[in-house]
């Protein structure tokens, strides 16, 4: 057989700017825009790639960084079955966006080729989209320069979407025509699944008011669009939307502001109405978080681990009633509120994994049940179904009408949850399904148990590599000694809890502390911090 090669000269366009080392991380690609022009040129040759790889599977490419600041943009590769790229591939991204030059660049990729057997005369297939960035569509050039540049895979431009609306279109499109098509392959096919699924669980109700702050982005215009595939079931304002505009994105607004500063977002009128729902989207709206104002005027968040005890509680309860035995299970991070893991496992009595940080550990350990709940605290996540428990639901002989209402709900459930990613349309929809049949406001849904106080802290040392965890990130193995004294420091605490890792997003490390006041666990966190000063 002729050695498989592949000419990639066009690459002389997009040549790597010197001195930056770059990385696959944890959310993909993620720079300021300025500089990633050669990554997404090679981002889109390793797609080609990937679905020759897979025997010609539409593989998927959103251009997006989520909720960081305008000038940021980024890249992830969505896998065949919707899900996140494989942890081996991660590595030979990294490995051809670090390519010095155009030879280098070739020399690397024909490696691959031969290195994985991959027959390059397979056709390939990429769909890709992008959030609402302005320097989207420059990167979407080079998308595309990458892709041809890869013996012309065949590509299909979605424009404008949120992430979990690709991830959705990648595995219908996979799907289709099998005996588990996941939805009909458009963005209209995506509306119309997720609103269908909702007047299944909802039919009859009132609407729920919500308002949402969509951060300015890509969320925007698309929620507008599914809430009229809704037709009146939900009551929404939406602010934050001017994704019109992209100097505006997640600026004092959004997702990931309203949980890190613990406070409402811009845009709103000063006098906010009490117990009403809000949530936040982030930039590419595969994030929400929900919140409202309490009878005392106080600001309460209701994050991804009130999400995922939410969600718990309902899909148990209705579990029970359909006495189909299916095992339910919920899958955290670290940092996961501490009274959230206490009231799965002590009064919900639902088993809690703990993974570390990054959504595809999550997905992967939620895959195990056969409802499987996961939520960072942050608000990215979703509720998978096994596709067994699905098949036995659909099958399951009923002996009472109860028997059969539960089962249709949960099997409505299952199309309404993106089982692809955590989606903020898809979860907003969850959310609000679960509150209008249990007729719960803001404050029924945040009474179930009290969030410890918590603070998360940054700090910057020379070498984020030297700090090395074990046991789901929540204990250092290296450098020594240095657990060691923070356990010393914990065991001074009620309540207390605290942990550090590197970052897998930023130049940090992060340092989190739990305990039983505020004050104390500011105190515990600066205390943690200190001891960090060592390694500056
Ligand atoms: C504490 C925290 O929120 N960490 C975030 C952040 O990861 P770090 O590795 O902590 O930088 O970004 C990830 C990607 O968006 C997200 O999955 C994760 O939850
Ligand atoms: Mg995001």
């Amino acid at each position: 057989m002729a050695i498989p090669s592949i000419d990639i000269s066009s690459a002389d366009n997009y040549p790597k700017p010197d001195g930056i080392k770059f990385g696959y991380g944890t959310a993909g690609f993620r720079y300021n825009a300025n500089i990633l022009s050669s990554t997404v040129f090679r981002v889109g040759v390793l797609a080609a790639l990937r679905s020759r790889y897979l025997g010609g599977k539409v593989i998927g490419v959103m251009i997006t960084a989520s909720h960081n600041p305008p000038p940021d943009n980024g890249a992830k590769i969505v896998d065949p079955a919707g899900d996140m790229l494989e942890e081996a591939w991660e590595t030979y991204a990294t490995d051809l966006a670090n390519a010095a030059t155009s030879q280098d660049l070739a020399d690397r990729v024909n490696e691959l080729i031969k290195n994985l057997n991959i027959d390059i005369s397979t056709p390939a297939n990429v769909i890709y989209a992008r959030d609402s960035r302005e320097s989207g569509p420059a990167l979407v050039k080079a998308l595309e320069a990458g892709l041809k540049a890869a013996h012309d895979a065949k590509s299909t431009d979605y424009g404008l979407l949120t992430t979990p609306q690709l991830h959705y279109l990648v595995k219908s499109l996979n799907t289709l025509k099998s005996a588990n098509s996941y939805g009909v392959p458009t963005e209209e096919g995506y509306y119309k699944k997720l609103a269908n699924a909702y007047k299944k669980v909802l039919s009859g109700s009132e609407p729920y008011s919500i308002t949402i702050d969509a951060a300015n982005g890509i969320g925007a215009p698309k929620v507008s669009e599914l809430v009229k595939h809704l037709e009146g079931t939900i009551d929404m304002t939406l602010i934050n939307g001017k994704y019109e505009d992209p100097s505006l994105l997640n600026s004092s607004c959004g997702a990931d502001y309203v949980k890190t500063n613990q406070r409402l977002p811009g845009g709103l009128d000063a006098d906010v109405p009490k117990l009403k729902l809000f949530c936040s989207f982030d930039g590419d709206a595969d994030r929400i978080v929900f919140f409202y104002i309490d009878e005392d005027g106080k600001f309460r968040l209701l994050d991804g681990d009130k999400i995922a005890t939410l969600a718990a509680s309902f899909l148990k309860d209705l579990v029970q009633e359909t006495n189909s035995g299916l095992n339910i299970g919920v899958v955290q991070t670290a940092y996961a509120n501490g009274s959230s893991t206490e009231y799965l496992e002590s009064v919900l009595k639902v088993p809690v994994v703990c993974t570390p940080t990054g959504v595809k550990h999550l997905h992967h350990a939620a895959q195990q049940f056969d409802i499987g709940v996961y939520f960072e605290a942050n608000g990215h996540g979703t509720v998978l179904f096994h596709p067994d428990a699905v098949a036995k639901l659909q099958t399951f002989q009923v002996s009472s009408p109860a028997q059969k209402a539960a089962i249709d709900t949960l099997l409505a459930l299952s199309d309404l949850v993106n089982q692809t990613v955590g989606d903020a349309l898809s979860d907003l929809l969850l959310v609000l399904a679960i509150l209008t049949i249990k007729r719960w406001n803001p404050a029924d849904w945040n009474q179930s148990y009290t969030d410890l106080p918590n603070r998360l802290l940054k700090a910057e040392v020379r070498d984020r590599t030297m700090f090395k965890v074990t046991n789901a990130e929540r204990t250092l193995v290296e450098p020594p000694l240095l657990q060691s004294q923070i356990d010393n420091l914990v065991q001074k605490y009620s309540q207390g809890r605290s942990f550090v890792r590197a970052s897998g997003t930023e130049n940090v490390v992060r340092i989190y502390a739990e305990a039983v006041t505020q004050t104390l666990a500011d105190e515990l966190g600066v205390k943690v911090s200190h001891l960090l000063e060592a390694y500056k």
